[in-house]
C-alpha cells in the first residue's frame, strides 16, 4: 500500500472533484425537511435546530439517507395470491382467508397493474413456469389476453426433475412448533447441562448429582459425544465471508460461478430462529450449485447456541455451522454475543462445547483479534477451541475497536494459525487480489487458507484471478452482465412481483454500494488495486464504465432501473454498510 492511502490513476483518466448536490429525488420526507431547513440557515446564517443538528457537508459525502423500506405493498392493488397462478382450463380458486385485503378480480388487476417492466420472464424461460403467474412483473410472456398462465410444460418437467434448488425452507410444522414452544430441545438442554457440569465436576460425581432428566439420557449424551463428525477437506480451498445483507443467495451464485469453493450463510441470529421468525430462517437457505455451505449462528449463552444446533440438524442440510465471534455491532457486543462472547471465555468454552456436541457437522469459529487495538488476545482462545471441538477457525486480522480503519495485522494471522496448530486456520482481511493472497500465503505460511470478504463484494471474480494466478481487466459490458445475471437470480429468489423486485432492487443496490470501488486495471498506474488506497474521481475508459465507477447513490439507482424500470414513488434508499478502510 502507498504510505498516502491513495491509489495512482493514470493521468487521462483524472477528472476534477465533482460538485456533489444531493438528489433529492430518493430522499426521505424527513430528511428533505433537515435539508432545507440547513439551506435556508446557511443564507441566514442561523442554526437549523437548536438540538437536532443537520451537517450539510456530512450529508453530501453520505448517500441518500432515510433507511425506511424501500417498497410497501398496498394490499387494494394487488392480486390475492390464491388467485395469481389461474390457468386457461383450470379451476379458478377462492381465497378462504376471512377479511383478506387483497383484490380478487383478476380483469379489474390486470386492468390496474402497471406496465409490464420487460418481454422476458426469467423464471419462465428458466422453469417454464412463473412462480409469481399474473403477478409477474415481466408476464406478458405467459400472462394470456384471458387473463390465464402459460406453462411451458416440458422445459417444466426438465427443471423439476433437477430440483429442488434452493434448500433450507422453513417447514410449516417447524414454524407453529418454535412459535408455541413445542419444540422438543430436551436434547440442547440436556447437553449443555452436560457440558457444564462435566466442566464443574469430574464425570462420576457429576452423575449422582445430576441426574438425567426427561427421556434424554446420560448414555444419549456420551454417545453424541463419541461419534465421529463429518469431516470436510478445508485445504486448497477459497472461502466466502460470511456477509450480513450483501452475502445473499443470489450473491453467492455468482461467487460460485466465478469459482468459490466454500460459501457461508448471513450471521444469524439464534434467537430468532429460535421464535420461527421467517425473515431469519431465510437466511438458511442454500442453492445447490453450493457444494460445501455452512451457516452462522450468532448468540450470548450456549442454551440458544445448542437448541440452534439442534435445529440445524434435524431441519437443514448444511455442511458445517459457523459461530460468530466477531461481529461488532453495540447491541450484539454489549449483550454479550459476537465479538462480546470474546471477553467471556467460560461461557464462550460452554457455548462452543455443547454445540460442538449436537452436531455431526463440523464446528468453525469466525473471530477478529481481540476487542482492543492494543489487546490482542484470539492466539491465546485458539488452541482452547481447539481442545473444545472447533474443526477450523478464521480469522480477521483487526480488532472490533478497529473495524475497518487499520489494515489486517497478517502478522498476527500467522500468530494464531502457529497458536492453533494442527487445528486448521484461515487468514481473513484486505485481500482483493491475486498478489495480495499470494502475500498472505507468505506472510502466514501456516494458514490453511484464506476467507474474502469486501474483496468479493467489490470484484465477485477475484476468486478466478486467484485460481488462474493472473489479473483480470474486465469490461464494462462484462461487469454489466454479471449484475444482470444477478439481477435475475433476485428474481428467481425474491420473485418477480412487485415484492420481488423491489427487494431485487434494494439488495443490487446495496452490492452496488460495494461494486463500485471496483477500479479498471486499465486505468491503474500500477495494478493491482489495493483495498485501502482511495482513488481520485476518475472516470472510466466508456460510459458505463464511468458511471460503474460512481459514488453516488442516484447513479447506482440509475442502473438498477436499467435492469428492474423505474422506481416506485417515495423511494428512498441508504446502504447499511460503509465497510472501507481508506484513510481519511
Ligand atoms: C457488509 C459486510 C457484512 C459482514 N457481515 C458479516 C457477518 O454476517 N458475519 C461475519 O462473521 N462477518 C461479517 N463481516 C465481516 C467479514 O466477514 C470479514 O471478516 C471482513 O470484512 C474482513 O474481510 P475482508 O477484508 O476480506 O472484507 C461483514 C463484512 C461486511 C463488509
Amino acid at each position: 500500500m502507498s504510505s498516502s492511502g491513495i491509489c495512482n490513476i493514470k493521468a487521462e483518466y483524472i477528472i476534477p472533484d465533482p460538485k456533489r448536490d444531493v438528489n433529492l429525488d430518493h430522499v426521505s420526507d424527513k430528511d428533505k425537511i433537515n435539508f432545507e431547513n440547513a439551506s435556508i440557515a446557511d443564507e441566514t446564517n442561523e442554526p437549523p435546530f437548536k438540538k437536532q443538528k443537520f451537517d450539510k457537508s456530512k450529508k453530501l459525502k453520505g448517500q441518500n439517507k432515510s433507511r425506511g423500506p424501500t417498497y410497501r405493498v398496498d394490499k387494494g392493488d394487488e392480486l390475492c395470491s390464491n388467485l395469481i397462478n389461474v390457468v386457461l382450463d383450470g379451476e379458478i380458486p377462492t381465497c378462504e382467508r376471512k377479511n383478506c385485503q387483497f383484490l380478487h378480480d383478476i380483469k379489474k388487476y390486470l386492468e390496474l397493474k402497471a406496465k409490464d417492466l420487460g418481454d422476458n420472464c426469467y423464471n419462465y424461460q428458466v422453469s417454464g413456469k412463473c412462480a409469481r403467474g399474473l403477478s409477474c412483473r415481466f408476464g406478458s410472456e405467459h400472462i394470456t389476453t384471458e387473463g390465464t398462465n402459460k406453462i411451458d410444460q416440458e422445459k417444466l418437467l426438465a427443471f423439476e426433475a433437477n430440483g429442488p434448488y434452493t434448500i433450507n425452507t422453513l417447514k410449516h410444522d417447524v414454524q407453529i412448533a418454535l412459535r408455541k414452544r413445542t419444540y422438543d430441545f430436551k436434547l440442547a438442554e440436556k447437553c449443555v447441562k452436560y457440558v457444564d457440569s462435566i466442566k464443574k465436576n469430574n464425570h462420576e460425581s457429576e452423575k449422582s448429582s445430576n441426574p438425567p432428566t426427561g427421556s434424554v439420557t446420560d448414555e444419549d449424551i456420551i454417545k453424541l459425544l463419541q461419534r465421529e463428525k463429518k469431516k470436510i477437506h478445508w485445504s486448497d480451498k477459497l472461502f466466502l465471508s460470511p456477509l450480513t445483507t450483501v452475502g445473499n443467495l443470489p450473491f453467492r451464485r455468482i461467487c460460485k460461478e466465478f469459482g468459490v469453493d466454500i460459501t457461508c450463510g448471513e450471521m444469524a441470529m439464534c434467537s430468532s430462529l429460535l421464535q420461527g421468525l421467517p425473515q431469519e430462517w431465510a437466511l438458511l437457505k442454500r442453492h445447490k450449485s453450493e457444494d460445501i455451505f455452512g451457516v452462522q449462528l450468532c448468540a450470548n449463552n450456549p442454551f440458544l447456541l445448542t437448541k440452534c444446533g439442534q435445529l440445524l440438524q434435524n431441519e437443514t442440510d448444511v455442511d458445517f455451522v459457523d459461530l460468530n465471534l466477531g461481529c461488532p455491532i453495540e447491541l450484539v457486543y454489549n449483550s454479550g454475543a459476537g465479538c462480546g462472547l470474546l471477553r467471556r471465555p467460560r461461557v464462550l468454552e460452554t457455548c462452543v462445547k455443547s454445540l460442538s456436541s449436537i452436531l455431526d457437522v463440523p464446528l468453525t469459529v469466525k473471530m477478529r483479534t481481540g476487542v482492543y487495538s492494543s489487546e490482542n488476545i484470539a492466539h491465546t482462545l485458539a488452541p482452547k477451541m481447539k481442545d473444545c471441538g472447533v474443526s477450523l477457525l478464521t480469522i480477521h486480522g483487526r480488532s472490533r475497536e478497529q473495524r475497518y480503519t487499520k489494515s489486517a495485522n497478517w502478522n498476527y494471522i500467522e500468530t494464531v494459525a502457529q497458536a492453533a496448530a494442527p487445528m486448521p486456520v484461515l487468514g481473513n482481511g484486505d485481500i482483493l487480489s491475486y498478489e495480495d493472497y499470494k502475500k498472505s500465503k507468505e506472510t502466514a505460511p501456516h494458514l490453511t487458507g484464506v476467507m474474502i470478504g469486501r474483496g468479493a463484494l467489490i470484484k465477485p471474480w477475484i476468486f478466478t484471478e486467484i485460481k488462474e494466478q493472473k489479473i483480470w481487466d474486465i469490461s464494462s459490458s462484462e461487469r454489466f452482465e454479471i449484475i444482470k445475471k444477478y439481477s435475475n437470480y433476485g428474481l428467481e429468489h425474491w420473485g418477480s412481483d412487485n415484492k420481488g423486485v423491489e427487494n431485487t432492487r434494494r439488495f443490487l443496490l446495496e452490492w452496488l454500494s460495494f461494486l463500485y470501488r471496483y477500479i479498471p486495471v486499465g486505468i491503474l498506474e500500477s495494478p493491482p488495486q489495493k483495498i485501502n488506497e482511495r482513488p481520485p474521481h476518475f472516470k472510466g475508459r466508456d460510459e458505463l464504465e464511468t458511471l460503474m465507477a460512481s459514488p453516488s447513490a442516484s447513479d447506482w439507482i440509475k442502473i438498477s432501473e436499467m435492469l428492474l424500470g423505474p422506481v416506485p414513488e417515495n423511494f428512498n434508499f441508504l446502504p447499511k454498510h460503509k465497510a472501507n478502510s481508506y484513510k481519511n
